[in-house]
């Protein structure tokens, strides 16, 4: 039985549905990729998974059991809005929050020191959370969400604030979660990280499931219509091959030319032989950046 199973679960706010029959399980050691526009549901799913808000319709299932109180121990959440109290020293909320989640007081001393080292952070342990900067908030977040160690670890924008190094630092982490085996339900606006940490995503659109399953097969699914070419001289008659849309030459000599038909391209090869030698060929397939602008167009709120 996967960690998380929800099934076709729905989510009604006065006349609106915040959430609207939306299925999906995460495996062990596996990163879920929950993307949507603002305003499309994966805050509220994030919470209903917590348990801290119930489903109107459906059910939401943790290896196979409905939820209980004790699941608690076993959950991390990294909120979008950060959830630490701001005046109180850092050790003494993360003591508290790891021994409510069923740790002794020494394991958790133990794995709040491991994780502040971690994070290149044990300055902060006895600062209180209002002295830190917003990326330090954010590292701090994500210590609450992973001292107790949990077996389900749901991220919402975990990488937002953060500087490059210290996105490189969480990404890692959230690498070794998932390799000890993990279910990580993760949410973010950045597709260049779903592209290199998911594996399966769900794209939400006004509530509702609209492109879900497996990244590579979405991808592949796609039609590729860009096409790179880099040659020492100008190619003419690019814009005459039938299935180009638009040629773009770039002040470095590379072209960036938009295609129709994925035939295109070998004629577009063969153009560019005929008249000299081609350093660089590459027909692109589309990027998740691409695909999420198609598929949720005009419905960002
Ligand atoms: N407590 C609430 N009462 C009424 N409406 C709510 C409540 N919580 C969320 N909503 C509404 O439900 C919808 C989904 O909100 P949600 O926060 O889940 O979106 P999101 O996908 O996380 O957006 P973002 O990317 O901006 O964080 C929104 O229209 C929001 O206004």
């Amino acid at each position: 039985m996967n960690p998380l199973m929800l099934d076709h679960i729905v989510k009604r706010y006065a006349g609106h549905t915040a959430v609207d029959h939306l299925s999906l399980e995460v495996e062990e050691g596996e990163i879920y990729g929950l993307l949507g526009a603002n305003g499309a549901g994966k805050t509220t799913t994030m919470r209903m998974v917590l348990g801290l808000i119930h489903p109107d319709e459906g059910s939401i299932r943790y290896h196979g059991q409905p939820y209980r109180t004790e699941l608690q121990a076993m959950m991390g959440y990294l909120p979008e809005e950060r959830g630490l109290y701001p005046k109180v020293k850092i050790s003494d909320q993360m003591l508290y929050l790891a021994q409510l989640r069923g740790m002794k007081a020494a394991d958790a001393r133990q794995s709040l020191d491991y994780w502040l080292q971690r994070f290149d952070a044990m300055e902060y342990r006895e600062k209180r959370i209002e002295e830190l900067s917003k990326g330090n908030q954010q590292k701090m977040g994500f210590v609450a969400a992973v001292i107790h160690r949990p077996k389900i670890l749901i991220l919402d924008e975990a990488f937002s604030g953060l500087d490059p190094v210290n996105v490189e630092m969480l990404k890692q982490v959230v690498l070794e979660l998932r390799k000890e085996g993990t279910a990580i339900l993760f949410s973010t606006h950045r597709m260049e990280h779903v592209e290199e940490l998911c594996r399966h995503i769900t794209v939400l659109r006004r509530s509702k499931p609209v492109l879900q399953g497996d990244l590579n097969e979405i991808k592949n699914s796609y039609p590729r219509e860009k096409v790179v070419l880099r040659t020492a001289t100008e190619v003419q008659g690019l814009d005459t091959i039938e299935g180009v849309t638009e040629v773009v030459r770039q002040d470095s000599g590379r072209y960036m030319i938009r295609i129709e038909q994925e035939q295109a391209a070998q004629q577009i090869l063969q153009l560019a032989m005929s008249q000299g030698a081609v350093d660089q060929f590459e027909v692109k397939e589309p990027t998740l950046n691409e695909i999420f602008i198609k598929v949720v167009g005009s419905s960002h709120e």
